[in-house]
């Protein structure tokens, strides 16, 4: 048991318990996740990290019930991921933005509240609001063609979020954006994330992302996934850009580096 899970305020939202998922193909099946044990609590961020092909993306759609499992258990509050599908548990975020090019950046965030049947004058304020909450006040009638790459995503997050998910899955969301948009997105999301107190899975391949944002850094082998190490992070849960340059930061980069590297062994 880590010292985060020993807290009594300690929630559990996720759990995973020897956790596998083989991929059926007509040559040789892909061993993509292997004996994963793993246990998220309320409130955490959680960053998967790992060379790529190790399963990170495949785990994140475990939990979200994008994916069926081949053995083990999968819990997402003590519910199997299918029930939590229903219960509207999940946020997604991927890679890239998947706006509606025809729609505008209002009926974007709007559009999976409508899906759920909800009142209109109620979801133009839900959406409005999100937007405002990732900086994106007075774009509301833009369209998505009319923003950068990095504005698109923070309408996804907005989007993602306008239905309070319990928990907000996140796949490399910055990993196309260049780094000084990709460290401002972090400080953003980071101070959204301090102030909600979500809890959130968050996949990438930067290391300093990982640091920057996490609460957990999970470090994966390559294929078959596994999980060489959880590290919980001692940074305080408030995060500024100068934080980067600390000592602290410097040695939990280092830290994962070697897991990383141990991985690979
Ligand atoms: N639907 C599928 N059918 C067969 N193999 C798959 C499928 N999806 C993923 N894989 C394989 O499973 C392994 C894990 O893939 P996954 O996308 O989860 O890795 P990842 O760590 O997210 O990779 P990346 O960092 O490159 O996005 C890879 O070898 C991949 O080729």
């Amino acid at each position: 048991m880590s010292e985060a899970e020993a807290n009594p305020h300690f929630r559990p939202v996720v759990k995973t318990k020897a956790l596998n998922v083989i991929y059926p193909a007509a040559d040789q099946p892909v061993h993509a996740l292997s004996n994963i044990d793993l246990v998220i609590g309320k409130g955490e961020f959680v960053s998967l990290i790992g060379p790529s092909g190790c399963g990170k993306t495949t785990l994140l759609r475990v939990i979200a019930d994008l994916e069926p499992i081949t053995s083990g258990t999968v819990f997402v509050n003590e519910m199997s991921p299918s029930e939590a599908r229903q219960a509207r548990a999940y946020g997604y975020v991927f890679q890239a933005p998947t706006l509606l090019m025809w729609r505008t950046v209002l009926e974007n965030v709007m559009l999976p509240l409508i899906i759920q049947r909800r009142p209109v004058q109620e979801v133009q304020q839900i959406a409005k609001e999100q937007l405002a909450k990732v900086g994106l006040q007075g774009f509301e009638d833009k369209y998505p063609w009319q923003l950068s790459g990095g504005m698109q995503q923070r309408v996804s997050i907005a989007r993602a979020l306008g239905f309070e998910p319990k928990i907000l899955m996140m796949d490399e969301p910055f990993g196309a954006l260049d780094e000084i948009t990709r460290n401002h997105l972090n400080q953003q999301l980071q101070e959204l994330w301090l102030e909600q107190q979500r809890t959130v899975v968050f996949v990438t391949h930067s290391i300093s992302e990982a640091v920057y944002l996490s609460t957990k850094i999970v470090v994966m082998s390559p294929r078959p996934g596994r999980i060489v190490d959880i590290i919980d992070s001692p940074l305080p849960r408030e995060r500024s850009a100068a934080l980067r340059d600390s000592e602290a930061f410097i040695q939990l980069a280092q830290q994962v580096r070697d897991a990383l590297k141990d991985g690979a062994l």
